[in-house]
């Protein structure tokens, strides 16, 4: 089912929590919101499932005005971070609730409930476990209850709130890895809400960035980790180096450096480049005057790609550099040397495209 959000606005008392939000989701993406902790995640998550009311603005589900229809009618599945299972019933009786408590002309037969539970819980691999109870499962096993509960009434919608938030990272990942089969499985238009921007970039099809009540860029992971459209986005996804300068004549300048703008911009006194750890480029010799020559202060040489912290010689800055092992043992440099970098890539904004 696709989802339109159409200028929805909505305050707790004098605090705006959401700011004139729209977005179009269409039909089986599986989403992620994205924001720091009060930028308006869970609300918008509970106005799409009918749990909060907004002030100003629309719902729309395929198409239809369903602002004022109730949660129940929604046919929403939803997964919240506290497992909320129901402690007295067994593994198998959680999944079958939501079937059995339908009215008796919707609800399946008791084999055609078995039957689908049984094949749920094979799904995320639960089979053996359908007589224990929620108190006898790690937390893993019980958000993946919690899914195939969610599942079982065959929602049109699955809403799963800081769905993994709880556990720990090993376990993150491998649930990750359960909900993006369980979507690839039912293609059910899927949103959920993380402020890890990991689990976002590894999950999603396409991230929605909030801050402030407001979205700041839609756009699948690469979209926007490669092309953040503001310097919130740069900063929330990932680590940034920035280079403070006077932007002139397409080039940005501190003291001695200068660095070459990509695209035209206008003239500015207080400009700063944004530039991703992996966009440094390193060079043992100073080969041209767009260098700015730093100090090695630390490598860190875990896993495939190695991390370089530098401290600048013409400022009291540092920066980080990524590069590939294999080009690092190329470059044969070590702690202390003095080096020179150019940033390969980098964005440039000016104040005004900071939002407070
Ligand atoms: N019922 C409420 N009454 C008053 N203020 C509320 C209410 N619900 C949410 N808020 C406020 O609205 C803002 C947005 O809250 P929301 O829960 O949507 O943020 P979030 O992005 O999901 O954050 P988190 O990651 O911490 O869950 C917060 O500042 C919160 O304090």
């Amino acid at each position: 089912m696709s989802i339109q959000v159409q200028n929805v606005s909505k305050m707790f008392g004098s605090f705006q929590a959401l700011n004139n939000v729209s977005i179009d989701i269409e039909s089986g993406e599986l989403i992620a919101l994205l924001g720091p902790s009060g930028s308006g995640k869970t609300t918008l998550l509970r106005i799409l499932a009918g749990l909060e009311g907004l002030d100003e603005g629309a719902i729309l589900f395929d198409g239809h005005n369903i602002t004022n229809v109730s949660p129940k009618e929604r046919k929403i599945g939803f997964v919240f971070q506290h497992y909320a299972l129901f402690r007295h019933m067994t593994v198998f009786d959680n999944v079958a609730y939501g079937l059995k408590v339908r009215p008796r002309k919707e609800r399946p037969s008791k084999e055609e409930i078995a039957k689908k539970v049984n094949d749920l819980l094979a799904l995320v691999k639960l089979e053996n476990l359908a007589d224990r109870y929620p108190s006898q499962l790690s937390g893993g096993q019980r958000q993946r209850v919690a899914l195939a509960r969610a599942l079982a009434v065959e929602p049109k919608v699955l809403l799963l709130d800081e769905p993994f938030g709880a556990l720990d990272a090993k376990v993150r990942k491998e649930l990750r890895r359960w909900l993006r089969k369980l979507h690839n499985e039912f293609h059910v238009t899927s949103i959920f809400v993380t402020h890890d921007q990991e689990e976002a970039l590894d999950v999603a099809n396409r991230i929605i960035v909030m801050n402030n009540g407001k979205i700041e860029q839609v756009g699948t992971p690469e979209e926007v980790y490669e092309q953040p459209n503001s310097p919130f986005v740069y900063d929330f996804l990932g680590n940034v180096n920035l280079f403070k300068g006077r932007l002139h004549n397409g080039k940005l300048t501190h003291g001695q450096f200068e660095i070459n703008v990509p695209t035209h911009l206008d003239s500015h006194d207080d400009a700063i480049g944004y530039v991703r750890p992996h966009d440094i480029h390193i060079e043992k010799e100073n080969s041209n005057n767009d260098t700015v020559a730093a100090t090695i202060v630390h490598i860190h040489l875990l896993g495939p790609i190695v991390q370089i912290e530098l401290k600048r010689e013409d400022i009291d800055e540092y920066l980080e550099a990524e590069v590939t092992k294999e080009h690092y043992r190329e470059l044969g440099i070590k702690k202390g040397d003095v080096v020179y970098i150019r940033p390969k890539q980098l964005k440039v904004f000016v104040p005004e495209d900071f939002s407070i």
